[in-house]
């Protein structure tokens, strides 16, 4: 997994690395950060040798590190034009000490200084600048910003769009962030990535990865991510105090994936019970059941109001599908029926279609109440519990809640701005007040438990996938993980599920076409995106395993 960090947590790493028993100098950190921007990013230039360079340096360390950056370009044979408009006395001494070198160096030929000390730079020729050159160095701010942008810098984040959007089209090296992304949010400034952030082909981001760079809309901005240790001691990398962000990848699930025993039996892979469906809405649970089956559960079970049952009978013939009670939506008199039935699960996921009835309201509270096994509650389910949410608390047998945003912004009762400003805060504090584990579906996807510190991010799948139903399929993907022979905690359940579901998302992209591919097909990727993570395991292990290892147990010929 990658570790994502905040600004405030970056910054304390950097503090262990200059403190004992290290004690790395700042200059040399800028040094190594500087000299990583132009070692990384000759693979997208195409090498430095005579490539006109226009490098933007504000007066934080991240203009710091362009300085280090313009000398580093020079010595690779490039020609710089590098801005610098703060005033000096005002730098950090490591930065400082970079722009004497560096004004020792610059001859108005290759290395060209345009320094307006506390004032806008000559836009014009900067605008010439950037439009003849191939690459555009941008380190304005780093982890440093948050906000809004002011000027003299938004206007110059500004023109750089606008120089890239209509006549040049440099490579832009984003220097540690782009410029106007909110490190821990990914928020850009004025909300408008085409004006109030850099757009960036690559971002060379150092010690860690921060997590506004996988986060909308800065993760536009951001482009390729790579990120260069800038030789902090490792240890002081692998910190994890406080809140810890993995974003989860292929080979997380693929170690949690092991294959079936060979002498497994059904009863293993668990029981899926789904309750949900209504007149209105038959489809959504005969996709959850549809995501389990394709998922791998042991038996599907589906349970729909009885007048719905007829048209779900048959439709996916290895679900055991059946109607309760007499009518089109289910009401207090199935809470019995669906209870006892539960016995026999191993999970039941509640919720897709059930419809937002009166009557139906007081069937998910007592479910929830009364139900003795594991819950993944969605939809219409969260719908109903949204004033009575200390049921979580009551119950003895875990819940994974997954709502999309408007589902959440609903059970906290913050806006879908104010969750977006900072996702990962909001899930978590709700996560511990209720006692649930979330999974908070979006661009990226977040999974958090009740007590832990520990954030997983999703970000497989694709906009295809913004169609009816998907969501869906998710719950019965969630629901048949959870259940697995090898009994994942639910965090580890949840995070499969949505790495699984954007990965088969992902495929029907290449299979079918970028959108207008169903649930349903999506959920028949999903044995196919298993299949490619064990094809993957298995080369890693060959990778690992001497191949005379292999021509050994072949007996030879
Ligand atoms: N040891 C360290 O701390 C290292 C830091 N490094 C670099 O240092 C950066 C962090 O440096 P700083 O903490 O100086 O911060 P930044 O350079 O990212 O930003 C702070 C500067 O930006 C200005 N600024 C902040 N918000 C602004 C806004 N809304 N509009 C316009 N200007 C704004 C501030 O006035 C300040 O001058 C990292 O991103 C990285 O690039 C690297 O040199 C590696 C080592
Ligand atoms: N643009 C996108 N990129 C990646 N995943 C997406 C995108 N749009 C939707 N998804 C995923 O598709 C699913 C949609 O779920 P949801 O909105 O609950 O659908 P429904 O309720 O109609 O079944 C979520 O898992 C979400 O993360
Ligand atoms: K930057």
């Amino acid at each position: 997994m990658k570790t994502l960090y905040t600004a405030a947590q970056m910054r304390q790493m950097d503090r262990e690395a200059m403190a004992a028993p290290y004690g790395l100098s700042p200059t040399v950190l800028m040094e190594n950060a500087g000299a990583a921007v132009i070692a990384k990013g000759a693979a997208y230039v195409g090498g430095w040798n005579r490539k006109r360079v226009t490098i933007l340096c504000g007066k934080g360390n991240n203009g710091g590190d362009g300085l280090v950056a313009a000398r580093h370009a020079l010595a690779a044979g490039a020609q710089v034009y590098v801005y610098i408009w703060g005033d000096e006395t005002t730098y950090s001494p490591e930065s400082r000490e970079h722009l004497q070198t560096l004004r020792a160096m610059a001859d108005g030929k290759t290395c060209v200084l345009a320094e307006t000390p506390g004032a806008l730079p000559d836009l014009a020729m900067l605008r010439r600048h950037i439009e003849s050159s191939q690459v555009v160095v941008d380190a304005l701010v780093g982890t440093g910003f948050h906000g809004a942008l002011r000027e003299p810098t938004a206007t110059v984040v500004r023109l750089v769009g606008k120089c890239i959007r209509t006549t040049a089209s440099p490579v832009v090296l984003a220097v540690d962030m782009p410029s106007g992304v909110d490190a821990d949010t990914g928020a850009v400034s004025g909300d408008d990535p085409e004006t109030g952030a850099i757009t960036a082909t690559a971002t060379i981001t150092f010690g860690a990865y921060k997590r506004g760079l996988f986060q909308y809309p800065g993760k536009i901005c951001a482009g390729e991510v790579l990120r260069d240790p800038i030789g902090m001691p490792f240890p002081v990398l692998q910190r994890t105090a406080g809140t810890v962000t993995y974003m989860v990848e292929a080979a997380d699930v693929a170690a949690r994936l092991s294959l079936r025993s060979p002498n497994g039996h059904k009863g293993m892979h668990g029981t899926v019970g789904i309750v949900g469906g209504s007149e209105s809405m038959s489809g959504a649970a005969l996709l959850a059941a549809c995501g389990a089956v394709r998922s791998g559960a042991g038996k599907v079970c589906l349970r729909v109001p009885a007048k719905v049952a007829p048209a779900c009978m048959g439709k996916y013939t290895e679900v055991m599908a059946a109607g309760a009670g007499t009518g089109g939506h289910f009401t207090e008199a199935d809470v019995q029926t669906v209870c006892e039935e539960a016995r026999n699960w191993s999970v039941l996921a509640l919720g897709p279609g059930l419809g937002r009835y009166a009557e139906t309201q007081a069937f998910v509270r007592q479910v929830l109440q009364r139900a003795a096994l594991p819950v993944v509650l969605d939809a219409d389910g969260l719908y109903h519990v949204q004033a009575a949410q200390d049921i979580f608390q009551q119950r003895a047998y875990p819940v994974i809640l997954t709502p999309h945003l408007g589902e959440f912004s609903r059970l906290t009762g913050c806006s879908v701005a104010a969750i977006q400003a900072d996702s990962v805060g909001t899930v978590q504090a709700f996560a511990r007040s209720r006692g649930v584990y979330v999974l908070l579906k979006g661009t990226p996807t977040y999974i958090v438990s009740p007590t832990g510190q520990t954030v997983y991010v999703n970000e497989t799948g694709n906009a295809g996938m913004s169609c009816g139903g998907m969501g869906d399929v998710l719950t019965g993907i969630v629901a048949a993980m959870w259940v697995r022979e090898t009994h994942p905690a639910p965090a580890e359940a949840a995070f499969m599920a949505a790495y699984l579901h954007g990965a088969a998302g992902d495929r029907c992209v290449r299979t079918i076409g970028s959108y207008g591919y169903t649930p349903e097909e999506l959920a028949k990727a999903v044995p196919q995106a298993i299949r490619e993570l064990e094809r993957q395991a298995a080369d890693r292990y060959r990778e690992m395993v001497p191949s005379s290892h292999f021509e050994d147990q072949g007996g030879g010929e």
